[in-house]
């Protein structure tokens, strides 16, 4: 089932939510739904899934017109943060409620749904847990639970909101994997809600990245990654190292420093140069941008070079990777600075 947003827009008092927002999901893929708080994540992902109407605009499913559907009639899955298993049934009953709920003319025999809640528990890799009680799960177990208990429908579309947001770090880790090879498994169009930028990267065949209740880009992680449409995005996802100065004819030049830049396409007028840390390397005095290493942090597999460059404001990080042999500048060096891959974006 593919899902279409059109034109969507929902408002809180003066404060836009959504604002004319257009997306389309293809079936069967896997997409994450990235910003940081109040960008309108969890709003967009409620008018998925017909929990929250919207203002204007319209959601199909496939070729229906969903926006005045309710969530049973989207027949949707839904999965929140937090477990919200029903404390007094077993994981089977729990994985059961939605088709034992549903009304007697299309709700399957027992035998077939007990067969489905095997099915399920066995996909969730908690074949043995059927008659525990959700007390008696870990987190990530329980939300295994929620996420069959939503798959147990059939659904047309699978939303999840944060639903690794309240394990601890390595259960998440764990769990996305998980869910990535179930997805692969499954086929299952899927949507979630992140504000974590390895999640979406990871997990995600596409990332929509959001901000201020519209879309700021939509690619696969390595689009998002790679080659981020704004500042706002290169700044959002993953580190950043950030030099000021002025465009004029397509070249970036930092203020009071030899050389300049291709800005291809930016406009003339101030101006951001941004890169990964990684793409930097530091050379002799004179090599490049002329800077001054202002301390060194090792990490386990990276050192991470703190550099004051000439004519810049702020601290500018350049990284190297920690091989056997490497000559690591000292505090206090003047060195030579190169951006190799960076971007150019008007400020
Ligand atoms: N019920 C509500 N009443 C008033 N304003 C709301 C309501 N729900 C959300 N908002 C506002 O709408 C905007 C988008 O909120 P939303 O919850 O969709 O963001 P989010 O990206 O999911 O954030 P978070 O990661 O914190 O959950 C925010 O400015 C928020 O304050």
């Amino acid at each position: 089932m593919d899902l279409r947003i059109e034109g969507v827009g929902k408002r809180y008092g003066s404060t836009a939510a959504l604002d004319h927002v257009d997306l389309h999901i293809g079936s069967g893929e896997l997409v994450a739904l990235l910003g940081p708080s109040g960008s309108g994540k969890t709003t967009l992902l409620r008018v998925i899934a017909g929990l929250l109407p919207a203002d204007a605009g319209r959601v199909l499913f496939g070729d229906t017109d969903a926006t005045r559907l309710s969530l049973r009639e989207r027949n949707v899955g839904f999965v929140f943060q937090q477990y919200a298993l029903f404390r007094h049934m077993t994981v089977a009953e729990n994985i059961a409620f939605g088709l034992r709920s549903r009304p007697r003319s299309r709700r399957p025999d027992r035998a077939t749904i007990r067969r489905r809640v095997d099915e399920l528990l066995a996909l969730i890799q908690l074949p043995e847990h059927g008659d525990r009680y959700p007390e008696q799960l870990s987190g990530g177990q329980k939300q295994r639970v929620a996420l069959a208990r939503a798959l147990a429908i059939d659904p047309t579309v699978l939303l999840l909101d944060e639903p690794f947001g309240a394990l601890d770090a390595k259960v998440r880790v764990e769990l996305r994997r998980w869910l990535r090879r179930l997805h692969d498994q499954t086929g299952q169009t899927t949507v979630f809600v992140t504000h974590d930028q390895d999640e979406a990267l990871e997990l995600a065949d596409r990332v929509v990245v959001l901000r201020d209740g519209r879309i700021e880009q939509v690619g696969t992680p390595r689009e998002i990654y790679d080659a981020p449409a704004s500042a706002y995005v290169f700044d959002f996802i993953g580190r950043a190292s950030v030099l000021e100065g002025t465009v004029a004819g397509g070249r970036f030049s930092p203020p009071g420093q030899p050389g300049d830049f291709d800005a291809t396409g930016v406009a003339d007028g101030p101006a951001r140069l941004y890169l990964r840390p990684h793409d930097a390397a530091i050379g002799a005095p004179g090599e490049g941008l002329d800077a001054t290493v202002s301390a060194v942090h090792t990490r386990a597999e990276r050192i991470v070079v703190e550099l004051a460059v000439a004519g810049q404001p702020g601290a500018f990080e350049a990284d190297l990777v920690a091989t056997p042999g490497i000559i690591v500048p000292s505090s206090g060096a003047a060195v030579g600075l190169r951006p190799l891959r960076y971007r150019v974006f008007s400020t």
